[in-house]
């Protein structure tokens, strides 16, 4: 079976080199001046109880292909931050997933919560990229990087005042990235090699982050019930794209997800 992440990280590989010679990272750092103040992402998780939404700006994946065809970042964003989304999470991967660095860039500018990117990063000079594009936060994905590149980058979001949410799903994974003390850890309920998903994997798997960590359910979740059932488990945040996206009336979805909705909704 072809394993979708190393095909992506391939790529990335390639992109990024694309990138650096279009922009030498010293001409990129040069913006960095210019950036916005970094928002505090955990601060806004940690505030957000008893479960706090980020939710995700994501127009196609390579699991469903396109979730939503009349698709406006900054229109959705914004229905996200009033419907009480603690952060939001923006697609920037063009390839698999049509996302775009413009669609973080102008998301940023358009809500006061903070912003994570979505991506495969792989190496510092997209840790930068994001931080000079606005975002507060950046995605770490273990089962991408070894030990070095996974307390580099993560040190380096660090330094540029960012947030990082390392995300794992593979349960070995687990013990090297809490070497890291990282104060939030998503666990990917997808298997991103064969896209299976259940939400049991990181109530399972949770039962083993300590509790000062935030410990972050992430894809699948579908309804009301699925994230009582994270809660009881001990899930403080949830991360939600497709849900969302193919609702007709995303406000109503996210209010229904955050136990705030007028109405249930079946
Ligand atoms: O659309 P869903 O099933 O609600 O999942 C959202 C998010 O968890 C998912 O997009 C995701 C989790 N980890 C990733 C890593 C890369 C790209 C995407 C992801």
């Amino acid at each position: 079976m072809s394993n979708i992440l190393e095909d992506i990280v391939a790529s990335k590989l390639t992109e990024v080199s694309q990138a650096k010679s279009k922009v030498p990272v010293e001409q990129l750092a040069e913006a960095l001046a210019d950036a916005a103040p970094v928002r505090d992402f955990v601060a806004s998780m940690q505030s957000h109880g008893p479960v706090a939404m980020i939710a995700e700006v994501k127009k196609a994946s390579p699991s469903a292909g396109v979730i939503r065809e009349d698709f406006h970042p900054v229109e959705i964003a914004r229905i996200y931050e009033s419907a009480g989304a603690a952060c939001l999470s923006v697609l920037t991967d063009e390839q698999y997933f049509q996302g775009h660095l413009d669609f973080l860039i102008a998301v940023r500018k358009n809500v006061a919560i903070p912003v994570l990117r979505k991506d495969f990063i792989i190496d510092r000079y997209q840790v930068l990229e994001a931080r000079v594009a606005g975002a507060d936060c950046v995605l770490l994905i273990a089962e991408c990087l070894d030990d070095a590149q996974l307390e580099d980058l993560y040190g380096y979001a660090l330094e540029l005042g960012m947030s990082a949410l390392v995300e794992i799903y593979e349960p070995d994974n687990l013990e090297r990235v809490l070497k890291l003390s990282p104060p939030l850890l998503g666990i990917n309920n997808r298997n991103l090699k064969t896209f299976v998903t259940s939400l049991d994997h990181s109530i399972r798997l949770g039962a083993q982050v300590p509790a000062d960590c935030l410990l972050i359910s992430e894809s699948g979740i579908r309804d009301r019930s699925d994230v009582l059932k994270l809660q009881e488990s001990g899930v403080r945040g949830i991360l939600v794209g497709e849900t969302l996206m193919r609702s007709s009336d995303i406000g109503e979805k996210a209010r229904e997800l955050l136990g705030h909705a007028s109405q249930p909704t079946q």
